[in-house]
C-alpha cells in the first residue's frame, strides 16, 4: 500500500487524479542508501537549523557522531574530538594552516563567514560541552568550504553527510526548494538573528521575549544616537536656509528644527552671516507650529517660556498621554489589597511614586479600569497623578470645615474627604450645573457623607459662606499642561482667552481666601492650583492676591516639582513665589500643573483694593486692567507708553520710584517713596502697601489724590511738589552716576 519509492531516475511526474496524486512527489530516499552518494544540497534553512539544534545540544551524541563519522573523517573517539578542538584554536590563533589536521583532504577554509564568526562567539561564550563545540565547527567549516570553494556538490561527500543529518532530525525539508539554495547567503547577521528568533520565540517564556524586545529597543537606540551625532557632526557643516519657494515633507521639517536649534545654541559660530537671530527662531517656530499642529500665539507663548532645547521635549511630551493613575479610596480599601485584587485581575500596576500612598500606575490592563468590580464598589477613582498634589499640599486635618470651590467632577473634593476620614465637613462647589452631578455620583460610589454639594459661582460664596479652615481652588483654566489629553487646546487658544481666565482666576482666587478664616486654630490655608503651564494664570495670580490680601506664601511641603518664577521676561513677583511649585510633563512625566499654598493672616479686606477689585471685575467683559498680564506681555506699545509714564528711576540706587501722570492733573495718582524722614507721606498717605519685591526694603505707599478726602488741598499740593522734588535729586543723581 501507499506509494513507493522511485529508485530509477524519473524526470517526470505523473499527474494523478486525487489532490495528493498531484502535488506529492513520489518519496525520494538519499542517494547514499541507494548508491552511496547525493547531490543535494543543505538549504540554508536546513544548515541554520543544523547548526542550531547541535548548539542546542537538542541532537543526540550519537547522532553527531553518525555526522562525523559519515564524513569520513575519524572523529569517533573522545581523542579525536579533542584533537578537533585543540586544531580550531590553533586555526584561531593562526597557528597551524586551517587545513591541517586530518580533515585536510576535503577541509579547505579560505575565509570564515559571518555566520561561522557568529556561532563561534555565541558558543565560545555558552557553556555547552566541547564536544559539540568542536562538531559545531566541522561541520560549519565544511558549510564554508563548500560554500567557497565553490566543490561541485554532486561529488561532495560530506554535504551529503549534513543532508543526511536533516532527515535524522526528522525534518520537513518540503519548503527548501531550488531557489533557496542560490540565494544561499551568510551575508546578514540580521535577518540570521530574525530567523532564529522567530524559531526561538517558541521556546521563550514571556518574560524572554519582553527582555529580547527590550535588547533589541536598545540596540535600535543605540543606532539612533550613532545617527545623531552623525548629524551633529554634519551639522557642522553652515546649515542652508530654505528658499521660499522649497516645498518641505514632515521630515524635512523635523530634521531643520534640529539644526536650527543647534546653530541657535551657538549662533555667533554657525550662522550662515546673511539672516539674523530673529530670523532664526521665526523659521523655526513656523516650523515647530507646521510639526506640531499649534497655533502662533500659544507658540510664541511656549517659546516665552522654555529654553529652545527644553522647549522641544515639552512639547514632544505634550504629543504622549501620560501614564494613566488610579487613586486607592482609603475609606473603603487598602492601596496593597486593591493592587491585589487587580493584578488578580490582571492589571500591570505600580505604586505612582514614594511621594503618594495612594496612588497607582497602570501599565496595562486586560480589563476596561472604569468597569471592574473594585471601581464599581468604590475602592478607586481614576485621576491623573498631578491631581493628587493640591490636595496634598492642603493637608486638610480631620474634623476641619473644608471647602472645594470648584469641585467637579470631584476628584479632589473626594480625595480630602478620604484624608479627613468622612469627619468635619467638605464643601464641594461648582459653578456647573451638569458638572455637579458628577460630583454626586463620585461621592454615592466612593462613601463620602461628610459633604455638602452645591452650586454658586465661587466669586459670590463669602456672600454665602465663610469661616473655613482650608479652602482648594483648582481654578478654571486654559489646560495648557494637559495638551496631551485635550489637543485642541493647541490651536484653540487665543490672548482672550487666557485673559478671561486670568481675570476668572484672580477674582475666584480673592473670594476663596475671603472665605478662609484666618483664626482659624488648625489652618486658614487656601491652596491654589491649575493645570495650566502659563505665568499668566499662575505666579500672576498669585502675585496679585498677595497685594490684594492678608496673605502669605508658605511651603506646599511638596518636595519634588520645579520652583515658581520669580522673574518672567521683564516682570518680577514677590520673591516668595519659589515656594510654589510647577510640574512638567517632560520633567515629571505628568501633566503640566501649577500649586501655591497661601496662609490667610487677617481677616481685614485691604480697603483700598477693594476699587480695584472692582475694576478687575469690569474687565471680565474684556476689558484690560492696568497690570494686566497679557497688556504688558503681548501688547508692546502699551508697556512702552506705560514704562514711558511711569518710569523715572531704576536700579543703581535700589530705590523705584513712580510717576502715573494719566491725562490731566486731576487724575493725577502718584507713587511715592515711604523715607523716614518724609512725614508729610506718612501721616496722610496711609494707604496700601506695595509689595514689590524690587523695593528692598523701602515700601511704597499709593497716593490717590483724588479720592482721598482725608487731607486738604494744600497737603495735597505739598506731597506733589515734595514728590517732584525727590524725583529731580534722584534723576540728577543718576545722571552723575551714569557719567561715572
Ligand atoms: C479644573 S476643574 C476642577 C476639577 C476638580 N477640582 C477635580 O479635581 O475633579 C474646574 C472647575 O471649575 C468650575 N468653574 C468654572 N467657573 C467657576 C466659577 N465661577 N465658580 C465655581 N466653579 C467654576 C468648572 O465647572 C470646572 O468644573
Amino acid at each position: 500500500m501507499g506509494r513507493k519509492a522511485q529508485f530509477a531516475e524519473v524526470s517526470k511526474q505523473k499527474p494523478g487524479h486525487g489532490k495528493k496524486t498531484k502535488k506529492q512527489k513520489d518519496p525520494v530516499f538519499p542517494k547514499l542508501l541507494v548508491n552511496g552518494q547525493d547531490n543535494k544540497k543543505l538549504s540554508r534553512r536546513q544548515k541554520q537549523r543544523l547548526a542550531k539544534a547541535i548548539k542546542k545540544g537538542r541532537r543526540s551524541l550519537s547522532n553527531v557522531e553518525d555526522i562525523v563519522n559519515t564524513n569520513a573523517v575519524n572523529e569517533s573517539s573522545s581523542n579525536d574530538n579533542l584533537t578537533v578542538l585543540k586544531n580550531r584554536k590553533k586555526r584561531k590563533s593562526g597557528d597551524i594552516n586551517d587545513t591541517l589536521d586530518e580533515n585536510s583532504s576535503w577541509l579547505k577554509l579560505k575565509k570564515k563567514s559571518s555566520l561561522n564568526k557568529k556561532v563561534k562567539s555565541s558558543v565560545d561564550s555558552s557553556t555547552f560541552d566541547e564536544w559539540n563545540v568542536s562538531t559545531i565547527d566541522t561541520i560549519e567549516d565544511t558549510i564554508n568550504s563548500t560554500e567557497e570553494n565553490g566543490i561541485d556538490d554532486s561529488n561532495d561527500e560530506e554535504t551529503f553527510k549534513i543532508s543526511n543529518l536533516n532527515e535524522i532530525d526528522g525534518e520537513d525539508d518540503s519548503d527548501d526548494d531550488g531557489s533557496d539554495n542560490e540565494k544561499d547567503e551568510f551575508s546578514s547577521d540580521v535577518s540570521e538573528e530574525n530567523i532564529d528568533e522567530q524559531n526561538d520565540d517558541e521556546d521563550l517564556l514571556p518574560i524572554e521575549k519582553e527582555n529580547r524586545v527590550l535588547k533589541k529597543q536598545k540596540k535600535q537606540e543605540q543606532k539612533d544616537a550613532q545617527a545623531e551625532l552623525q548629524l551633529n557632526i554634519d551639522q557642522q557643516e553652515v546649515f542652508q536656509f530654505p528658499s521660499e519657494e522649497s516645498v518641505a515633507t514632515l521630515q524635512d521639517v523635523q530634521q531643520r528644527m534640529r539644526e536650527v536649534v543647534v546653530v541657535l545654541s551657538n549662533f555667533n559660530k554657525l550662522r550662515d552671516g546673511i539672516h539674523s537671530r530673529k530670523d532664526y527662531i521665526d523659521l523655526l517656530k513656523k516650523d515647530i507650529c507646521t510639526y506640531y499642529s499649534y497655533n502662533d500665539f500659544l507658540m510664541d507663548k511656549f517659546m516665552q517660556l522654555f529654553p529652545l532645547s527644553e522647549l522641544l521635549e515639552f512639547l514632544e511630551a505634550s504629543e504622549v498621554q501620560r501614564p494613566l493613575t488610579i487613586r486607592t479610596n482609603t475609606l473603603k480599601t487598602r492601596r496593597r489589597d486593591l493592587a491585589q485584587a487587580l493584578i488578580n485581575r490582571g492589571v500591570n500596576l505600580d505604586p505612582v511614586g514614594k511621594w503618594s500612598k495612594v496612588g497607582l500606575v497602570v501599565y496595562s490592563s486586560q480589563i476596561p479600569l472604569g468597569a471592574t468590580p473594585e471601581y464599581l464598589a468604590g475602592h478607586y477613582i481614576i485621576q491623573g497623578a498631578s491631581s493628587l498634589l493640591p490636595v496634598m499640599a492642603l493637608a486638610p486635618q480631620e474634623n476641619e470645615r473644608i471647602l472645594d470651590m470648584c469641585a467637579a467632577p470631584g476628584g479632589k473634593a473626594s480625595h480630602i474627604s478620604a484624608i479627613i476620614k468622612n469627619t468635619g465637613i467638605l464643601f464641594a462647589n461648582d459653578a456647573n450645573k451638569d458638572r455637579v452631578k458628577a460630583v454626586v455620583g463620585n461621592f454615592h460610589r466612593l462613601g463620602i457623607v461628610n459633604s455638602v454639594i452645591c452650586n454658586y459661582d465661587g466669586r459670590k460664596f463669602p456672600e454665602v459662606l465663610k469661616g473655613f479652615d482650608r479652602v482648594l481652588l483648582d481654578a478654571p483654566c486654559t489646560g495648557t499642561g494637559v495638551i496631551a489629553k485635550d489637543p485642541s487646546v493647541k490651536t484653540s487658544k487665543d490672548e482672550q482667552d487666557i485673559q478671561r481666565c486670568f481675570n476668572l482666576q484672580r477674582q475666584l482666587l480673592l473670594a476663596a481666601i475671603d472665605c478662609a478664616n484666618a483664626k482659624s486654630t488648625t489652618g486658614s490655608y487656601i491652596v491654589y492650583s491649575t493645570c495650566s503651564v502659563l505665568p499668566e494664570e499662575n505666579e500672576w495670580v498669585i502675585d496679585f492676591a498677595l497685594k490684594k490680601r492678608n496673605v502669605k506664601l508658605v511651603d506646599t511641603g511638596l518636595d519634588f516639582g520645579t520652583e515658581g518664577f520669580v522673574h518672567y521676561r521683564q516682570h518680577r513677583f514677590h520673591p516668595s513665589l519659589k515656594l510654589t511649585r510647577r510640574f512638567y510633563p517632560h520633567t515629571h512625566n505628568m501633566d503640566g500643573f501649577f500649586v501655591a499654598k497661601l496662609k490667610k493672616f487677617s481677616n481685614v479686606i485691604p480697603k483700598t483694593s477693594t476699587e480695584e477689585e472692582n475694576d478687575a471685575e469690569d474687565t471680565i467683559n474684556n476689558e484690560r486692567t492696568q497690570d494686566s498680564p497679557t497688556n504688558e506681555i503681548n501688547n508692546k506699545e502699551p508697556i512702552k507708553k506705560q514704562m514711558k509714564e511711569i518710569s523715572i528711576t531704576k536700579k543703581q540706587d535700589n530705590i523705584k520710584l513712580n510717576l502715573f501722570k494719566n491725562g490731566s492733573k486731576t487724575e493725577t495718582t502718584s507713587l511715592a517713596l515711604n523715607d523716614k524722614d518724609n512725614k508729610l507721606k506718612n501721616k496722610t498717605l496711609n494707604k496700601s502697601v506695595i509689595n514689590s519685591p524690587s523695593n528692598k526694603g523701602h515700601s511704597l505707599k499709593k497716593i490717590n489724590t483724588n479720592k482721598s478726602k482725608s487731607f486738604s488741598k494744600d497737603v495735597e499740593q505739598k506731597a506733589i511738589q515734595k514728590l517732584k522734588k525727590n524725583i529731580a535729586t534722584k534723576k540728577k543723581k543718576i545722571g552723575t552716576l551714569k557719567k561715572k
